[in-house]
């Protein structure tokens, strides 16, 4: 079947650029290639069939870019298959499933019921204290959240390694 593969992220300070790189290298040694890019670059997805959409976190919201994106191509999104995954939290005391719940982009909740995605799931982000601006410093201390690269590269990969057995069974 000649099918179409996209991994689009939205990301500030690249950490979550990094994941779709990540997953979208472990895509490609499993035989399936993911065209990848930056959210705001994407102009047109009614070529792919199966798309991946990854967002950082910031005051508990997806990146504006990507909730832009959801919203603009919902209808087109419902009839995809769809993955989606966030990248935020440094404070890992939950478990994943709690996580997707809480982090889950409160402003775009119904589209996403809507869009009715094949999976979601929320990946611990990295805060690299000297990428940030002055707010987002102030921001970071004021709620104490803790600084550091809390990826988690073997979940991210199981979670890409899902993915792929997904499309060889498809
Ligand atoms: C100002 C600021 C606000 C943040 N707010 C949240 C948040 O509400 N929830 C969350 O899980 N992570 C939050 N984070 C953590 C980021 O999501 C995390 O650093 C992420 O990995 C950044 O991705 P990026 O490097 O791709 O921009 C915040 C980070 C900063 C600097």
């Amino acid at each position: 079947m000649d099918r179409k593969a996209l991994i689009a992220y939205a990301s500030k300070h690249g950490s979550t650029r990094e994941i779709a790189e990540r997953i979208r290298s472990l895509l490609k040694e499993k035989g399936v290639i993911f065209n990848i890019a930056s959210i705001e670059n994407v102009k047109k997805i009614s070529d792919y069939s199966d798309v991946i959409l990854g967002s950082a976190l910031y005051i508990g919201r997806w990146d504006k870019r990507m909730v832009k994106f959801v919203k603009k191509n919902q209808e087109q999104l419902h009839g995809k298959r769809v993955w989606f995954f966030s990248s935020g939290p440094t404070e890992i005391n939950e478990l994943p499933e709690d996580m997707n719940a809480k982090h889950m982009s409160s402003s775009i909740k119904e589209i996403i019921n809507f869009i009715s995605p094949v999976d979601m799931a929320c990946f611990p982000g990295c805060i690299d204290i000297e990428k940030l601006s002055i707010f987002e410093k102030w921001i970071v201390n004021k709620v104490d959240a803790p600084i550091g690269d809390y990826r988690d590269w073997t979940c991210i990969e199981t979670w890409a390694d899902n993915i792929s057995k997904e499309l060889n069974i498809k």
